[in-house]
């Protein structure tokens, strides 16, 4: 365990892993990338998410070099993926959104068999690959891995999928939905190794979920896919800022329900009961959540009324 030193210093060109520029896919006469401008740091955890045919598989595709782009420019670990070769694979982790082969194999075997591909990759400071067991016990898989992998369940077949996508230890991980099936127990474990991944071994994480409260809680950065349109990109803090309020304040005045959009939800509580003293009852206060954010932001690309380019929201790291 344990890399290089941790340099996160937003804004240095140098450490951008991953680099996007008027990036264009169509397929046929359906333009389903229009021009997407990403740039990922190293160590950064990046959740692209977007509603269902938004372009994030294809994107994270492209990215991966297994698909070749219509336009623009693409950097990843500074190669363009298009010209890519088997020394910068090896430097990739990927967890698709689904990969049933190699159902007669054993997990401990397989992991091993793939594991030899990566060790004549390894680097001063990076050995590769992982140590199966170690890497099996990150995942939860201890217990299954002498089992055949035809015999796991939905979740533990899942976490065999992150094992498979982590065995070479990469210095960049696509995940592409990596949660679906995991059981609450797992989905925390697995948070927990992204936080290991991005704070110990200096993995740079791009992923794709559906599920916006663990958007919030592994990723440093959100980026909203709309129509192959980036439509946001910046911290959920960030984004929240973008849409009106950022708490709810729900109470009951003389009975009646009121729920309330705020800036300063200290600010207009007390005013509430300054005003109103014994009158107010049943208060909660709620931070706006990703969802609301998420779903604002949709809401508002789809209705047409947001037009201009997208613009990139870390004016704090300026
Ligand atoms: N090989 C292909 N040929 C033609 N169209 C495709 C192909 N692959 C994807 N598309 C189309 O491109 C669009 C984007 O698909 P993509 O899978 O990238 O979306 P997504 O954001 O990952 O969606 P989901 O959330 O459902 O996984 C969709 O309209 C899809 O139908």
């Amino acid at each position: 365990m344990g890399s290089g030193a941790k340099t996160r210093s937003p804004g240095d060109d140098a450490e951008a892993v991953i680099e996007t520029r008027d990036l264009r896919m169509r397929y046929g006469s359906a333009e389903v990338l229009r021009g997407l401008d990403l740039r990922v740091r190293r160590g950064e955890v990046v959740a692209l998410l977007g509603p269902n045919g938004a372009g994030k598989t294809t994107t994270i595709e492209i990215l991966e070099g297994f698909r070749r782009r219509s336009g623009g420019e693409a950097r990843v670990l500074g190669v363009d993926p298009d010209d890519a070769g088997e020394a910068w694979r090896a430097r990739l982790g990927i967890v698709l959104q689904s990969w049933r082969d190699h159902g007669r194999w054993r997990v401990r075997e397989l992991l091993a068999h793939l594991g030899d591909y990566y060790a004549p990759y390894g680097a001063p400071g990076r050995p590769r690959p992982y140590d199966v067991g170690e890497l099996l016990g990150w995942v939860g898989l201890t217990g299954q891995a002498d089992a055949v992998i035809g015999t796991l369940s939905g979740g533990q077949r899942r976490r065999l999928d992150v094992a498979v996508g982590l065995i070479g230890r990469p210095d960049l991980l696509f995940l592409d939905e990596p949660t679906v099936g995991f059981d609450p127990q797992a989905r925390q474990d697995f948070h927990e190794l992204v936080h290991r991944l991005a704070g110990l071994e200096d993995t740079t994480i791009l992923l794709t979920t559906h599920d916006l409260d663990e958007a919030d809680r592994l990723a440093d950065r959100i980026v909203i896919l709309v129509a192959g349109t980036i439509v946001a990109d910046g911290t959920a803090a960030e984004l929240s800022r973008r849409v009106s309020g950022t708490a709810e304040v729900r109470y009951r005045l003389d009975g009646q329900a009121h729920v309330t959009s705020v800036e300063d939800a200290t600010g207009h509580v007390r005013g509430l009961f300054e005003r109103h003293a014994d009158a107010i009852t049943d208060l909660e206060v709620r931070r706006v959540r990703l969802q609301d954010v998420y779903l604002a932001m949709v809401r508002e690309f789809e209705s047409g009324r947001r037009t201009e380019a997208p613009r990139h929201l870390a004016e704090v790291t300026a």
